[in-house]
């Protein structure tokens, strides 16, 4: 997916953004463009302003200086970090669908097919898994039918399979509705794979672009560790082996297959001499 999605015009736009709470400033001189269609992901360390940015780019929280503009008549589907639900309350998926805003049932279910919970429709919010609560979050988000979506954390209490087929979801998301897509993530071998541009966030934009030319910057390397550029150096290699059924990595091709099928009896040294 991270071959440039067809995004010229700036769907948003951004410019010298302060944002803080009280006189405590959390975010200074940001400016950012969001291209329609392209898939954009926030990454930092907890209490960087990822959510702090992402509020105020929604229009939730006034900057304390500079200025956002939004294409007009554009639609924004959100998907925030947190939703308190009280256990007590009684909530299935299709009331959660429309707690602020009216839809019909037809959409609805609509949305939730697209994000592969629509038998969970009756079903009680607090009896959803992980993976179901986030695609009801984004089934709820696309309601809008958004040129831009916004996902805080998409795949928070989703284990690393589930993490998988939600990024790819997303990645289908943006192809079928041609909507842009910005997140803020914490996966940040899943986010090198499946984004076009990643924005590295600090308190400021610390370095942003492309997602290997980012896991190469001076400042993604001190925030993050050289551990993690070596591992998506990793990720991303050109697989010139094989590996065995038992661990073993072949060089030559179709040794691997040979050594499946090495007669049992023989010794480890008795194989590698038939390999
Ligand atoms: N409403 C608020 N009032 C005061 N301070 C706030 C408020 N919201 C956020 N903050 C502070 O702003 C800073 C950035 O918070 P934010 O939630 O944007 O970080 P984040 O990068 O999204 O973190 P995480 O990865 O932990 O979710 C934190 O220090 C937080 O305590």
């Amino acid at each position: 997916m991270n071959a440039a999605a067809p995004h010229t015009a700036a769907l948003l736009t951004a410019e010298g953004l302060s944002i803080g709470f009280g006189d405590q400033t959390i975010l200074s001189g940001v400016d950012l463009i969001i291209h329609r269609a392209e898939i954009v992901t926030l990454i930092g360390p907890n209490g960087a302003g990822k959510t702090t940015l992402l509020k105020a780019l929604l229009g939730l929280i006034k900057p304390q200086s500079g200025r956002i503009h939004r294409t007009p008549g554009m639609s924004i589907g959100y998907a925030p970090q947190r939703m308190r639900i009280d256990p007590a309350l009684p909530l299935n998926v299709r009331r959660l669908m429309t707690l602020t805003h009216r839809h019909d049932d037809a959409e609805i279910l609509q949305a939730l097919q697209e994000t592969g919970v629509a038998s969970r429709l009756d079903a009680p919010v607090q009896g959803l898994s992980g993976g179901e609560f986030q695609r009801a979050l984004l089934a709820r988000a696309l309601l809008t039918k958004p040129d831009l979506l916004v996902l805080d954390e998409p795949t928070q209490g989703v284990d690393f399979a589930g993490e998988a087929a939600l990024y790819r979801l997303i990645a289908q998301l943006r192809k079928h509705y041609g909507c842009a897509i910005l997140m803020v993530s914490h996966d940040l071998h899943m986010v090198m794979s499946s984004t076009d541009r990643v924005i590295c966030l600090n308190g400021h934009i610390c370095c942003e672009g492309e997602p290997l030319s980012v896991a190469r910057h001076p400042e993604f390397t001190s925030l993050f560790g050289e551990g993690l550029a070596g591992a998506y150096a990793v990720y991303t290699h050109q697989h010139d082996h094989e590996h065995a059924i038992d661990g073993h990595v072949c060089h030559t091709p179709g040794c691997a297959k040979r050594r499946q099928e090495a007669p049992q009896h023989m010794d480890a040294d008795q194989q590698k001499d038939a390999l």
